[in-house]
């Protein structure tokens, strides 16, 4: 069995970690869960598995998977460490490698390891598609992401728009990915996995729009090259805890641990 830490327990987290220890993600165990205040949880003095605030202890654990579900500064904080200490690393926070330098500490870390720094397709898919096609040559890659008012309280954008009072749809942002990815460090992590499974960050064209008509996060993709052609559209059901992040997301973690420890793997 594969020992498996989780950094950070919120929407995701709980979710992951609730399937690990059910025995729900494949041959993996719940070993400990990082944590900023222990005292938030029930289950803070579990007999079988550790939550601790403590990072050194976290890593004591002999990891083989750690799971970032924590945020971008939780990538830049921990994702050395995580490598180092001989895991595999699964990012959910993947918009944090629009920061290049960063992108190439941790895949340099997890080359000299020999670990692998894993993306589940978390929020969206097609990414085996338009990873296969940008074998290439591809052409052009574009995202349109759309979420609910709710989803954008916290965000930038709450300082752009009077959220409560919105009646129409509102582009909030249409650049590449490189800046979707800083500037919606929370909402749009979907754009920074599209753009590494394809053209990169810089050629990725995102638009980001607030609607109120609508009551998923939609994402739809566009992609053209010599493979042909993607249009796709996801249709999230937003999570009760967090309207920022679909249940998918934790679902497409929980179908990578068991793809870590299944003979049989369809559709990466
Ligand atoms: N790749 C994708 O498609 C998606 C990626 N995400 C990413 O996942 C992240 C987490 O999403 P949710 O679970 O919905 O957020 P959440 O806010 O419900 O939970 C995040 C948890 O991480 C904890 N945390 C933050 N920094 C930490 C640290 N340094 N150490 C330990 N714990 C820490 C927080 O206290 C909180 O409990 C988002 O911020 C986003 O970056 C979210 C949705 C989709
Ligand atoms: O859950 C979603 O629809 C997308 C999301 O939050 C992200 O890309 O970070």
């Amino acid at each position: 069995m594969k020992k498996v830490g989780i950094i950070g327990y919120g929407t995701i987290g709980e979710d992951v970690a609730q399937a690990v220890h059910q025995g729900r993600a494949g041959l993996v165990q719940l070993e400990a869960i990082l944590v900023r205040d222990k005292s938030k949880y029930e289950d803070s003095n579990s007999t079988e598995y550790l939550i601790t605030e403590d990072e050194d202890e976290f890593f004591n654990q002999n990891l083989d998977i750690v799971i970032e579900c924590a945020g971008h500064g939780a990538v830049r904080k921990y994702g050395e460490r995580a490598l180092h200490h001989g895991a595999d690393l699964i990012l959910v926070s993947i918009g944090a490698f629009a920061d290049e330098s960063l992108q190439k500490l941790l895949r340099d870390k997890a080359e000299q390891s020999g670990r692998k720094i894993i993306v589940p397709s978390a929020a969206i898919g097609g990414l085996d598609r338009i990873a296969a096609g940008s074998v290439g040559p591809m052409e052009e890659v574009t995202l349109v992401t759309r979420k609910p008012p709710k989803a954008w309280y916290g965000t930038l954008i709450e300082e752009q728009v009077n959220l409560a009072e919105l009646s129409e749809p509102y582009c909030a942002f249409e650049g590449v990915a490189r800046d979707s990815a800083r500037l919606f460090p929370e909402s749009v992590n979907v754009s920074a996995a599209l753009s590494l499974a394809g053209i990169g960050f810089d050629k990725t064209k995102v638009k980001v729009y607030v609607d109120p008509h609508i009551s998923h996060n939609i994402h739809e993709i566009e992609a053209r090259g010599k493979f042909g052609q993607i249009k796709l559209q996801i249709q999230n059901t937003p999570s009760a805890r967090n309207p920022k992040t679909g249940y998918i997301v934790a679902m497409s973690v929980i179908k990578t641990l068991r793809d870590m420890s299944s003979s049989f793997v369809i559709g990466i």
